[in-house]
């Protein structure tokens, strides 16, 4: 990943960050996709009364891409307020896992701390079909 993209990526989640509905936990996560055709998605974690049914900052990006058509994701870049760089969610994991076969997941906090790890480290043997 060019340095010049990541920075990119990082600062498209730390802006949609700011957008997240946690009236709940007050935590507040932003999260960017680049696309294999370059485009650039967004999300933020959204909240419910109903706990169950929140979504991950790292999913809603996910799930807008999809929604638009770009099934094949490069990077996946994550922005949270924590000591060290936040990591995804297991539900997040596998629904990363399915949409890319060497996805960059882009670990970070405001600090400016970084952790960069394939999908595929992050979850090591992820469930597929056979085709
Ligand atoms: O990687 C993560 C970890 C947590 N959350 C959200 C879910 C919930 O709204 C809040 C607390 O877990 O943070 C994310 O969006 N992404
Ligand atoms: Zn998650």
């Amino acid at each position: 990943m060019k340095k010049k993209v990541e920075g990119k990526l990082i600062e498209k989640a730390t802006q949609a960050r700011k957008n997240a509905y946690t009236p709940y936990s007050n935590f507040k996560v932003g999260a960017a996709v680049l696309t294999a055709s370059g485009n650039i998605y967004t999300g933020c974690n959204i909240e419910n009364s109903a706990y169950s049914v929140c979504n991950c900052a790292e999913r809603t990006a996910i799930f807008k891409a999809i929604s638009e058509g770009e099934q094949d994701i490069k990077a996946v870049a994550i922005v949270a307020d924590q000591s060290k760089p936040t990591t995804p969610c297991g539900s997040c994991r596998q629904v990363m896992s399915e949409f890319g076969d060497d996805i960059e997941v882009i670990m970070t906090n405001l600090d400016g701390d970084k952790v960069v790890k394939s999908i595929d480290e992050l979850l090591w043997g992820a469930f597929k079909l056979e085709e």
